[in-house]
């Protein structure tokens, strides 16, 4: 459950103006610290949950998918949208769609940048519950937690890790090189004209 300033939103996934005309004196710490949340969540030893109670695109779908289970409440949308960004959901982004969706499914995904209806979300797999509010995603949350209560936790939890074992070495072997690829890729003026017009169409949404 991620406490947010605004109601309907979970994240809104990454600050669009840190990558907007990059500052380079925060641009390393930034993406380094975005790594280190994935390292830490993705790779927790602990059984861990979403309560996703807002909107989720992009950085927001992404904290999500780092969870075993996601539970989420009605008429919300998720998904990682960055092709909409004109910029590419990178590998390790991919990798945590693919432990939660078939490839098919996430080829169409990432490709259209499509954002899903929780009942979509759910048809998918992209989710695994919906809750009809936020208390019932907290008891929908703490049921789906009890049941590890009769499992061996080292069994279990070396049998998670197990699983994500190649994603998470990926990340701790490359974390210099993604930087780089972030940092250069964000550098092109042609993906800054595609932020550009990304943050005009929300403000210009907003105006409406
Ligand atoms: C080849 C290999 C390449 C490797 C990869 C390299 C690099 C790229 C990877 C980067 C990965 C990026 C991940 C991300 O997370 S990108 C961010 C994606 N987020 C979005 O698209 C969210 C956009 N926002 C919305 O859809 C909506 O705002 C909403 C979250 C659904 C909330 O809607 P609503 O309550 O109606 O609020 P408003 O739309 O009116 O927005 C309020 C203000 O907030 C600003 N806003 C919203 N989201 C963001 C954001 N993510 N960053 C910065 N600012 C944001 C919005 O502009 C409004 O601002 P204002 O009040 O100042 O006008």
């Amino acid at each position: 459950m991620s406490q947010q300033s605004s109601p309907t939103v979970f994240s809104a996934g990454l600050d669009i103006m840190e990558m907007y005309k990059p500052k380079p004196d925060r641009v390393k710490e930034f993406w380094t610290t975005l790594q280190d949340v994935w390292l830490a969540l993705y790779g927790s030893s602990f059984p861990t949950v979403a309560a996703i109670n807002g909107h989720s695109p992009a950085g927001g779908c992404l904290l999500s998918l780092c969870c075993e289970y996601r539970i989420m409440c009605p008429n919300y949308s998720i998904g990682l949208n960055e092709t909409k960004l004109g910029i590419v959901a990178p590998k390790w982004f991919m990798s945590s769609m693919l432990g939660a969706i078939p490839y098919r499914e996430a080829e169409l995904a990432l490709t259209s940048g499509r954002m899903f209806s929780t009942d979509e979300a759910l048809k998918i797999g992209l989710i695994d519950e919906v809750a009809s509010d936020k208390a019932d995603a907290i008891a929908k949350s703490e049921k789906f937690l009890s049941q590890f209560a009769k499992i061996h936790p080292i069994a279990r939890k070396l049998t998670k890790l197990n699983l994500r074992h190649s994603a998470l070495e990926w990340m701790q072997e490359n974390k210099e090189l993604d930087l780089n690829i972030f940092i250069s890729f964000v550098g092109q003026p042609i993906v800054q004209k595609s932020l550009e017009k990304y943050l005009e169409g929300l403000k210009a949404k907003q105006a409406k």
